[in-house]
């Protein structure tokens, strides 16, 4: 009773979501995050420690059928940060061990979000802070996890009339892009795809084969042969493909959700930005956006499923478990994460302990009905919080070695051409006028010219050459590195009594 007067008083001062727009550099409305996201704009992110993963819960409003079958609330959320899930378990009377024990469970997270918030709301308070380190050549993911019809797919696609952080996130993105286009040139890429059943597959092109994981030194985890559509210049581009590819995404009705998502769905926006004075030398900021609808974990009990679906909740669960066991071990900092235990785990294995900057949006249900899920859901994120990640610019110093010179050969060869064309003038008589004179000595520094440009071709073309006898140099350098370790390891084997003759 106290403890309910006194969450009572606590929500009186809830928080207010500021109505201001906010910048998109500012950060969410949380003092920690917007402090780290400073610290990683500044380009110290690579600082040992790393930023800890944004967690935020999003509670829904009870749904028209839950309220029918005698459904009620259970989860309030206080002062926009504070989650109070009450136990809707009732005590025995002559149950002594439990009698004292408070019925209320309490959270705290960086961002709790209440049934009125909109999409809109949730992107300004998790995901809007992303954008610019995203453009700045960073990692970030945005997950929404949670059992089965609390809200993942309401919160990352939304619909028309409430568009969720997927098309929210890339319409600022590209008004960014757009913003910083006269300076910098930017290449923008996406690609879609669905872990189903324990397989990868191109919801771009559903038609090609079942796809593989890869861990590329350079890259993270990436998928081989995902087909990366580009040339992107709006967000509704993006989304066009976006809708496409849902169609070709598995939903089927279950007994908890009507569209329930059967697989998890993965957008990626690749931004590569560079310099638009870049010579000979570009460094490439390869930034990477992951926005990812998970499936809902599902009780076979509660759902009624049968044949197909129960194998399908079955491969959701486990995903979700070995999900589940990551962020335990990663929230412990043990030595032995295991993310090999599911396609979707390795996938997520740099935004949840690697190179990442990681905002997890963990949606709950407030129905009694769904408590057990709902205090799972939570219980995960709260561990969540502990996890660190550690973001660092990805930049690519491209080499226009032979490419660049390839081309501005072709362009001065373009100019000679030009050039020719222009000297194709009648040849000077002896009885010329002062005019013609002019013209001679005009055609004669037009001839110069083309010779110094002829001279400027010949020189990058020795450019060339050398580039390539350097770097036939350095493998015979590197040949001979390796014959002398050789050579030391086996007379380090053999010891001193190795002679040689
Ligand atoms: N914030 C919200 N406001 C209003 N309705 C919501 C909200 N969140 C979810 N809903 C409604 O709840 C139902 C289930 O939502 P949704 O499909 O997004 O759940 P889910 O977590 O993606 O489920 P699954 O894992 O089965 O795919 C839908 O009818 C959706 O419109």
């Amino acid at each position: 009773m106290l403890a309910a007067a006194f969450s009572h008083r606590f929500c009186q001062e809830r928080h207010r979501f500021p109505s201001k727009v906010r910048s998109l550099s500012e950060g969410p409305a949380d003092g920690r995050a917007s402090r780290e996201l400073g610290e990683e704009e500044e380009g110290s992110s690579s600082k040992p420690g790393g930023h800890n993963i944004l967690v935020a819960v999003r509670s829904r409003a009870l749904l028209p059928q839950e309220r029918s079958a005698g459904g009620h609330a259970i989860i309030t959320i206080c002062n926009g940060t504070t989650v109070i899930l009450e136990d809707p378990h009732t005590t025995a009377a002559d149950d002594y061990l439990r009698l004292n024990k408070s019925k209320e469970r309490r959270y705290h997270f960086d961002q709790a979000l209440e049934e009125t918030a909109q999409n809109l709301e949730v992107y300004e308070r998790t995901t809007r802070f992303l954008i610019p380190s995203v453009i700045q050549g960073f990692n970030a993911t945005v997950f929404a996890y949670g059992a089965t019809s609390a809200g993942k797919t309401h919160t990352m696609l939304g619909y028309p009339g409430e568009p969720g952080i997927m098309l929210l996130t890339l319409r600022d993105l590209f008004s960014e892009v757009a913003n910083q286009k006269s300076n910098l040139h930017f290449e923008i890429k996406c690609s879609f795809l669905e872990v189903y059943n324990e397989n990868v597959r191109d919801l771009l092109r559903p038609d090609s084969d079942f796809l593989d994981i890869r861990e590329d030194p350079v890259k993270g985890m990436c998928v081989a042969g995902i087909s990366e559509v580009g040339g992107l210049e709006s967000a509704e581009e993006i989304m066009a493909l976006l809708h496409q590819g849902n169609k070709n995404r598995t939903t089927e009705a279950t007994g908890a959700n009507v569209t329930s998502s059967r697989s998890h769905a993965v957008l990626q926006v690749m931004v590569h930005q560079r310099d638009k004075t870049a010579d000979i030398v570009a460094h490439v900021n390869l930034g990477k956006l992951s926005m990812i609808d998970l499936a809902g974990s599902e009780r076979a009990s509660q759902t009624n499923n049968k044949g197909m679906r129960m194998i399908e909740g079955a491969n959701i669960n486990r995903s979700l478990l070995a999900l589940g066991n990551c962020i335990t071990a990663l929230s412990s900092a043990v030595a032995f994460v295991p993310y090999r235990d599911s396609k979707m785990t390795r996938l997520l294995k740099d935004s949840l302990g690697g190179n990442c900057r990681t905002v997890m949006i963990a949606n709950v249900s407030p129905c009694h009905i769904n408590y057990e899920d709902t205090h799972n859901t939570l219980k995960y994120a709260n561990r969540a919080k502990n996890i660190k990640t550690k973001a660092v610019r990805n930049v690519v110093q491209v080499n226009y070695h032979v490419s660049k010179y390839t081309e501005i050969i072709k362009d001065l060869r373009s100019e000679i051409q030009e050039l020719k064309a222009k000297l194709a003038v009648p040849e000077a008589h002896p009885d010329m006028g002062e005019e013609e004179l002019d013209t001679k000595q005009s055609v004669k520094w037009k001839h110069e010219l083309m010779q110094n440009f002829e001279e400027r071709v010949r020189i990058k073309r020795r450019l060339i050459d050398l580039a390539h006898e350097t770097k036939n140099q350095m493998v015979q350098k590197s040949h001979a590195q390796v014959g002398i370790s050789q050579w030391e390891s086996g007379r380090q084997a053999f010891g001193p009594s190795v002679r040689f003759t």
